[in-house]
């Protein structure tokens, strides 16, 4: 029998989205779950979901004769997802800056569901911009009205709720939060006047600073400083410490750490050094001075089993890092996060070159006034940007081989320019150029004022939430399509389920970086529908064609 879901009614109001928590302070653990999937195929206990999933998918080979041969492929997949919320931590590297400052005041502001008043009039706290907080999915079809029935996508599994986060971290600027939301220059007065006195009780831990790793115009912040000046032991074992200590300050369940700190530049990845975990190790024992402090952060957390994030752009991912990763089952997941102009891109190439018009060029120009901005009018902490800004469109180009030869792109330009009198409201200026039918051309000119931390703060949000989610899901495979395993095991360490959330998502060795927005989500969707027996979202609604 199909399965279906049950959807609790009352709890769903008229237009079909469901209201879990209320918005004060919840606790995920006593949230009511707001379906039930009734399948043969799924099974409850108190502390666990069980699924079984065919996971279909389609071989494609070459015939004798040339053709391409299709050969559906079924592989029976067991997930067994761990229903008990955690009580979690969440540090941030780079706690005192715009995003970090912002995304505190965001969670207390809604945890204490505050009003503001603004010139427009008043303003509640709210979650938008986060997938998992303000987004829905369809969960099935009405059984009476045959109408879609949609879900708020933080329901789909017993995920966290970001009310409950406690949050902490680093900075080499010593300001409190509530300073460092002042210097952010991001929030309204009325805000942060209601949680001035709560921010000015968060003080970031002191951190290591490798000044030739961030612009030099940085350093009149770094005043809260671990002594030593580049990689060493000695780093690696205070932020581990710094990590053991917040859990057990906070009695935590589990950290998550994020890196929203400023953009390095790029590390050389030399053989020897940081092309394997052993030389990794070594190298950072020997004070090597090509080892990143976001690499040395990486490393404390995969050691002391914290998952890692990193919101910037630079490789912290050397490949002894993700080596040291896989080594220790520690969840990985990067690159930075993906909030405005790279968002519209990842979304605008894929409609134009699906809908087979062909993009011929794309000209990114930005400039922004924040201290982001300021680290970035640094070339070399540029170039690491403009690196993630501009392959975001390399695999749905190469999926189209009707529009483009073998090797051939639209021309890419990327931008970014220090303006300090927006401060963090970037002013985001696009142009696509496309060719069309005939001989003919479309031109599309976009302006897009994006408040930078506004939108970052939710991918922090969604990323944290996202990460533990997936600390919860095991699988093993069943039959042929995938060697059958015979226990459980998690996810491979790094993440690119997080893809949705990131510019240049970092993917397990060897297998394909999808930027694709819509794909992303489809991923992210299917992958936690596919954890309580549920089918891949589809659109085709034979229901409603085939009657
Ligand atoms: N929309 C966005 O804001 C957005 C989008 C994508 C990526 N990012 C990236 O996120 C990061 C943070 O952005 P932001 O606007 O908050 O920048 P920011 O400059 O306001 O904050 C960065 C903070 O990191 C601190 N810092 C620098 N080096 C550190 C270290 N080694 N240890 C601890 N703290 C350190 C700085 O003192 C500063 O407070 C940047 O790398 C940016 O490129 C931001
Ligand atoms: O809006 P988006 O392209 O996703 O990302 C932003 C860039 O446009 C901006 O130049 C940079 O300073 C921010 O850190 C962020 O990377």
């Amino acid at each position: 029998m199909a399965p279906h879901a049950e959807v609790d009614v009352a709890s769903v109001n008229g237009n079909g989205n469901g209201h879990l928590s209320s918005s004060g302070a919840s606790n995920g653990s006593e949230s009511r779950e707001l379906f039930t999937v009734e399948s043969p195929n799924v099974t409850y206990t108190d502390s666990e979901i069980w699924s079984k999933y065919t996971y279909r998918t389609t071989t494609v080979s070459r015939g004798t004769n040339g053709k391409y041969v299709a050969t559906p492929r079924e592989t029976l997949y067991d997930f067994k997802v761990d229903r008990k919320v955690p009580k979690l931590g969440v540090m941030l590297v780079g706690w005192g800056g715009n995003n970090g400052s912002t995304v505190t005041a965001g969670i207390i502001a809604n945890r204490r569901g505050l009003v503001w008043e603004t010139r427009e009039g008043p303003r509640a706290a709210n979650y938008y911009g986060s997938v998992i907080m303000g987004s829905t999915m369809k969960l099935g079809t009405d059984s009476e009205t045959l109408k879609d029935v949609n879900i708020p996508f933080h329901d789909v599994l017993p995920m966290v709720h970001p009310n409950d986060l406690v949050i902490g971290g680093w900075d080499i600027s010593r300001l409190n939060l509530a300073a460092a939301m002042d210097r952010a220059a991001v929030l309204e007065p009325t805000l942060k006047a209601q949680v001035r006195k709560e921010m000015a009780e968060m003080t970031p831990l002191p951190s290591i600073y490798y000044p030739d790793f961030i612009a030099a115009n940085q350093e009149d912040r770094a005043d809260n400083l671990i002594p030593g000046s580049k990689a060493s032991t000695e780093h690696v074992e205070r932020i581990r410490k710094d990590i053991r200590d917040f859990k057990a300050s906070h009695n935590l369940d589990k950290v998550v750490v994020q890196w929203t700190a400023n953009t390095e530049r790029f590390a050389d990845i030399i053989s020897g050094v940081n092309d394997t975990a052993e030389n990794l190790l070594k190298a950072i024992a020997d004070g090597h001075e090509e080892v990143a402090p976001s690499t040395v952060f990486a490393v404390a957390s995969i050691l002391e089993g914290a998952p890692f994030i990193n919101g910037s752009p630079q490789n912290t991912f050397v490949p002894g890092a993700i080596q040291l990763a896989e080594q220790h089952g520690s969840f990985i997941g990067g690159d930075d996060f993906k909030s405005g102009q790279t968002k519209m891109k990842s979304a605008l190439v894929d409609f134009l070159i699906s809908a087979g018009i062909k993009l011929t060029s794309i000209a990114s120009y930005n400039h922004l006034g924040n201290n982001d901005g300021k680290n970035l009018s640094s070339q070399k902490q540029f170039r690491s940007k403009e690196i993630s800004k501009s392959n975001v469109v390399d695999d749905m180009v190469e999926a189209n081989n009707v529009l483009y030869a073998p090797g051939e792109h639209p021309d890419h330009t990327v931008v970014i320019k220090y303006m300090p009198a927006v401060g963090d409201n970037k002013r985001a200026l696009d142009e696509y150029y496309a060719e069309i039918f005939m001989g003919g051309h479309q031109t599309i000119s976009i302006f897009n004022v994006c408040e930078d931390s506004l939108l970052a703060s939710p991918l922090i949000i969604d990323l944290v939430l996202v990460t533990e989610m997936m600390t919860r899901i095991q699988w093993k495979a069943q039959s042929a399509g995938s060697e059958s395993t015979k226990d459980f095991k998690s996810f491979h360490s790094v993440l690119s389920i997080l893809s949705y959330m990131l510019k240049a998502p970092l993917t397990p060795p060897g297998t394909p970086v999808i930027n694709a927005l819509a794909k992303q989500r489809g991923a992210l969707t299917n992958i936690f529908r596919a954890c309580v027996g549920l089918e891949p979202e589809s659109d085709m609604t034979l229901e409603h064609k085939l009657f």
